[in-house]
Order: structure tokens, then sequence, then C-alpha cells
């Protein structure tokens, strides 16, 4: 199967609450959706990547790609309200027989990561990657008084990216929209039409960059990773 990636950098960071937008505040000098989007330049499996700007982003995103030089780049769309309609707006501009979906707010992600979820949505139908969740989940009401704990050996944390056939994924992304229901995921809506979706065991360092503590945590994991290759 060929496979397209969908980026999704449309979102507002209101919980980072920066002065600018979560895809270009930098790490180590570079911006956020450089790092993401290198990691797909480099997977071989990944042939086209479509980028969902918010409204009014695309030419800083055109620039982004221009500056570094990547070649896979093939659309820079407007993105939605929300994070599913700019799912929506990206795979509208792909072509390819598979889907990859990730977050331009995961700049961790590595391309045997990418490349592992494109295998296991050959062989399952649809993947995520994923980690076991470390901490004891409580379900909590709204006065904020604990009501129960789930049995955290079946909890995972779902990341992206998250791996699909196109067909697929299109189908699931009507069937919401036509019920008018949202998720903040995309294996949620294939969940709900009963299809089977893999978790591909991931790591912890695949973080999303939400708050501003993330932004450090990542710098710290990239400044490893560097250290890490010029090891001789
Ligand atoms: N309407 C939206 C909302 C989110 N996203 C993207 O989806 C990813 C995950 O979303 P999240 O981390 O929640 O980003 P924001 O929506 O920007 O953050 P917040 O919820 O704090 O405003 C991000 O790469 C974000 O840019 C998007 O493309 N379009
Ligand atoms: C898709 C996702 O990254 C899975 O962890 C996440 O749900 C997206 O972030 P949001 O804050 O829920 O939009």
């Amino acid at each position: 199967m060929n496979w397209g990636a969908v980026i999704v950098a449309a979102g507002r960071g209101k919980r980072m609450a920066a002065s600018d937008n979560k895809p270009y505040l930098t790490i180590a000098g570079r911006p956020v959706l450089a790092y993401t989007l290198e990691a797909f330049e480099r997977c071989p499996e990944v042939e086209a990547i479509v980028i969902v700007a918010a409204a009014g982003e695309e030419p800083r995103a055109s620039e982004l790609v221009l500056r570094e030089g990547f070649r896979k780049v093939t659309a820079i769309v407007p993105g939605g309200a929300e994070r599913q309609d700019s799912v929506a707006a990206g795979l509208a501009a792909l072509s390819t027989a598979g889907v990859l979906v990730h977050d331009a707010a995961r700049p961790l992600v590595t391309p045997a990561q990418i490349a592992a979820c494109c295998e296991a949505a050959e062989r399952h139908g649809a993947s995520a990657l994923a980690v076991p969740v470390k901490d004891t989940i409580k379900i909590v009401d709204g006065e904020g008084m604990i009501v129960s704990t789930p049995d955290r050996a079946t909890l995972w944390a779902v990341q992206t990216p998250q791996a699909f056939r196109r067909s697929e994924l299109l189908d699931a992304h009507r069937a919401a929209r036509e019920a008018g229901t949202a998720a903040t995921d995309d294996a949620m809506l294939l969940e709900r039409l009963g299809r089977k979706v893999a978790a591909v065991p991931g790591d912890y360092m695949n973080l999303k960059i939400t708050t501003p503590e993330d932004l450090l945590a990542a710098e710290l994991f990239l400044s490893r990773r560097q250290e890490e290759a010029e090891r001789p």
C-alpha cells in the first residue's frame, strides 16, 4: 500500500497560552513543526505529506517547508474549528491508499515508529501508536469526587501517528459527520463502526506539546537524541 500523511497543525494552542501558535514555537531554535515534518520526510514508507494549517497561517507553513528543503509536502490546506474537521480537510487533499494522521504537536515521533504504524495497519486494517498508562487512573464526577478505578492493565494512552486505509477513514469521518458525533482521535471513529484498530507499542518520549512544561521535556529529549546520534 502507498502511504501519505496528514499533519494537523491548525489548533489554537489555548492550553499553551503562548504568544505564538504551537507548531511555530521553537525547540533549540527550530520550530516544532520542522521536527515533526522531518520524521515523515525521513520515513521511506511515506510518499506524500499534507499540512493542515490554521486559516491564515498557510504562508508560514509554506515558508518553513521551503526553508527546511522538505520535498514530500504536496499540499498545505486550511483547517477547521475542531481537530476532526482539520483531519477531514487534510484527507480530502491526499490520494494515497493508506493515510497516517499525526499531530504537528508531537515532534518526537521517529521514522521507525511511523513505519511500525504502516506495517500494523497493513496487517490489521488500522493502527495507533500507544503506551501503557503509568499512573492509576480514576473516574471523577462533576463534584470532584472519585467514582471508580478502572483496571490499569487494560489502559493505554493513545498517541499519533494513527494509520488507516484512506477509504475506511473517509467512511468513518462521513458517519461521524452524519451522526453529529465528535472524537478526540481518529481511531475512535473506526471503533464506533466496530472496526479493529491495533495498538502499536510506542514511546513515552512521543509526547504532545500541550502545556509549557512539555516544551522543556521535549528539549531535553531532543538533545539526548542528538547526543546519542553523534556518539561514535
Ligand atoms: N481545530 C484543530 C485543533 C487541533 N489541531 C491540531 O491537533 C493537534 C492536537 O491538538 P492539541 O494539542 O489539542 O492542539 P491545540 O488545539 O492547538 O491545543 P489546545 O487544545 O490547547 O487549544 C495539534 O497539532 C493541533 O494543531 C488542528 O489541526 N485543528
Ligand atoms: C489524537 C491525540 O493526540 C491522541 O492522544 C489527542 O487526543 C489529540 O489532542 P487533543 O488535545 O485531544 O486535541
